[in-house]
């Protein structure tokens, strides 16, 4: 996948170029299926696929106190694009002159003239634009004298309700961990770098990698059982977010035990998925009460993670075998 950081990069418009724009935080399976119908569609008329999407998002500039925690780092969504089989994405720079720019010379001096739009698939309620005064009729007009065809999905539906970034949001915030796989498709994961704690988790009996990330949105303070992955390996294991308040500890602490497990990972960088939500987080009456619960939420984690397989980016990148499926 090529990414382009800078629309003026593009010192040509990209041929037959077959566009969706949006946020796309999240990647959950609404927003797939809007780069598959964007990259069938360009396989179909031998075009390529573009998704233009914008960093940071914007209303980390327009309304910085309105702006949730983003699903995704920006990382992680260039992961998940490339492996949703896309050829080209441009990531570029929200500003406030990009914000200031009307509807209209938004689709004709960047996605006509710079892009050069065939085909633009987007969601129902797509808006864009200064005050988002841009909507689909403006698009589909346009689309007929500026020469490209626009697609709209209809909204895509699980359970009665429709998938959005706001309800995986939602299911996070409430640690709903094994519920959002119906929503995103994959387990939620985050990757972190190990970091000295206050050596307590030896002494108990159950060492934890105290991880740092940059990654937004978490789940809230409780037990996890998870999968952590180290290089190519996945572990089972236990993870504990909050305060450690058996401790009196002050802070907010990232920890995972993994199960099975001995040597040393500082400065390691980790991938977790959360699986499964055990328990909330207790103030315990001491170490030996809360080892105790610790080898409780072992046995259960054992349990749920012996049956349960994680679905990971690089099962996505799987381009080749769905072209062919999809000529079948
Ligand atoms: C599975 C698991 C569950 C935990 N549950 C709690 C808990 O309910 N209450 C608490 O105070 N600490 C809990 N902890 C955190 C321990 O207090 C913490 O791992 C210990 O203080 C080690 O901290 P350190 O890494 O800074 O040395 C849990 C840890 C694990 C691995
Ligand atoms: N099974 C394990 N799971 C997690 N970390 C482990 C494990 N075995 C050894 N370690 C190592 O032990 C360190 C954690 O020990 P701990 O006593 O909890 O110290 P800290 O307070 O620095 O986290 C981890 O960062 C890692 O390097």
């Amino acid at each position: 996948m090529k990414i382009v950081r800078d629309i003026d990069e593009l010192r040509s418009p990209i041929k037959n170029a077959v566009v969706t724009i949006g946020n796309f935080d999240g990647i959950h399976l609404g927003h797939r299926e809007i780069f598959r119908r964007v990259v069938s569609r360009s396989r179909q008329t031998g075009g390529t696929s573009v998704v233009y999407t914008f960093v940071p998002h914007p209303l980390k500039i327009l309304a910085p106190d309105r702006a949730p925690a983003l699903i995704n780092t920006y990382a992680e969504k260039e992961l998940l694009i490339e492996a949703s089989c896309i050829d080209v994405l441009i990531c570029a720079p929200f500003t406030r002159e990009l914000a200031d720019l009307p509807a209209h010379r938004f689709v004709r001096e960047l996605l006509v003239d710079k892009v050069g739009v065939t085909h633009l698939v987007v969601g129902y309620d797509y808006l864009f634009g200064k005050g988002r005064s841009g909507d689909i009729h403006l698009l589909r007009r346009m689309g007929e004298y500026l020469g490209f065809s626009v697609e709209v999905l209809e909204p895509i539906a699980t359970g009665g309700e429709v998938y959005s970034s706001t309800r995986v949001r939602e299911m996070i915030r409430q640690g709903s961990v094994a519920e959002v796989v119906q929503v995103l498709g994959r387990h939620y994961t985050f990757e972190g770098r190990v970091v000295h704690g206050f050596g307590r988790g030896s002494q108990l009996g159950f060492p934890t990698a105290n991880l740092k990330t940059d990654k937004e949105l978490m789940p809230p303070a409780g037990v996890y059982a998870v999968k952590v992955k180290r290089g190519d390996r996945l572990y089972d294991g236990v993870m504990n977010l909050g305060q450690n308040p058996t401790f009196g500890a002050a802070g907010y602490f990232i920890e995972a035990h993994i199960l099975d497990f001995s040597g040393d990972l500082y400065g390691n960088d980790l991938r977790v998925y959360f699986v499964e939500r055990l328990r909330e987080e207790k103030r315990f009456a001491g170490p030996q009460a809360l080892r105790e619960a610790i080898q409780e939420d072992i046995r259960k984690a054992r349990q749920i993670l012996s049956a349960s397989k994680i679905v990971e980016y690089q099962e996505y990148l799987d381009c080749g075998k769905r072209a062919g499926e999809e000529q079948a």
